[in-house]
């Protein structure tokens, strides 16, 4: 018997839709799920370590000769998207020269984020290198970009009077795009047909998973103790779908990433079915 396939979770709720068909036992699948934060597993996947993983979209551009993509997955916002936060004791205007922390979880908000600081606010500051906890970056820097789970309990426990930008929200208004932060990347070695058989598992999750959309939502609300009509419009602002204007958000984004520096060059997107 084959061994099952080594499939990356993103240990974020944005990720609970896509994975809840598996989780709950509704789709079978032959995987084994390996759980980290996106740098993690953007790592583990470079290694060999996993076959197939929801990858940083900055990552897939960086790698995008050894990796495709799998069809109709993504985590993206169409505009605000609630767990992707640079809180800031000052406003974003007056950055120029001062210290932002970057979360060592992420990739592809760090670019987003070095994009817009640039282009939208002008100015450049120093960049560190931080365990995600707003709290402590902001004891140790002027502002302090967080994601995902960290994003969203700073943001319910948050007391300070921090500025805070939804950068989700702040690329919508910048460029009129969605933003794309992560896609389901294969290494080119992982037969085909092993990856397009995940596809289709991970797909029918999903669909389950939106089906089951609201108790996705009160099961959020009570593990994060957050307000249940926040868990779920919360939930609403993610989708994980990767459609033409998808594709159109994410090329939009490497064209700015290029420019800054943080890649070679826009590489194509390829989505094998
Ligand atoms: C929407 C989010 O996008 C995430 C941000 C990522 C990044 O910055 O590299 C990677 C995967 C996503 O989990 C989030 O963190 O909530």
């Amino acid at each position: 018997m084959s061994e099952p396939t080594r499939v990356g979770r993103i240990d974020f709720v944005n990720s609970d839709p896509v994975y809840h068909g598996i989780e709950t036992g509704e789709v079978e699948a032959d995987i084994r799920l390996v759980e980290g934060f996106p740098a993690a597993l953007n790592e583990m996947l470079a290694r060999g370590e996993i076959d197939i993983a929801p990858v940083s979209s900055i990552e897939y551009a960086r790698r995008s000769d050894d990796y495709y993509l799998l069809p109709d997955l993504s985590v993206s916002s169409r505009a605000e998207v609630g767990s992707v936060s640079l809180f800031s004791s000052v406003p974003a205007e007056e950055l120029d020269g001062a210290t932002v922390a970057l979360a060592s979880t992420s990739a592809t908000s760090v670019v987003l984020l070095k994009i817009l600081l640039d282009e939208r606010y002008g100015v450049s500051p120093e960049y560190i290198v931080r365990e995600p906890d707003a709290e402590a970056m902001l004891a140790e820097a002027d502002a302090g970009l967080v994601i995902g789970d960290h994003a969203l309990l700073a943001e319910r426990d948050d007391e300070t009077d921090a500025h805070v930008y939804d950068l989700g929200r702040e690329w919508r208004e910048h460029t009129d795009e969605r933003m794309v932060y992560a896609v389901w990347a294969v290494r080119n070695d992982v037969p085909r047909s092993e990856a397009l058989g995940v596809a289709e598992a991970l797909q029918e999750s999903k669909r389950v998973g939106y089906e089951a959309i609201d108790t996705i939502a009160s099961d959020l609300a009570e593990r994060m103790s957050l307000d249940p009509g926040y868990a779920r419009s919360y939930l609403g602002m993610l989708d994980h779908d990767l459609t033409p204007s998808h594709i159109r958000g994410l090329t939009k984004y490497y064209e700015k990433a290029e420019r800054i520096d943080e890649i070679e060059t826009v590489p194509e997107i390829t989505v094998k079915k």
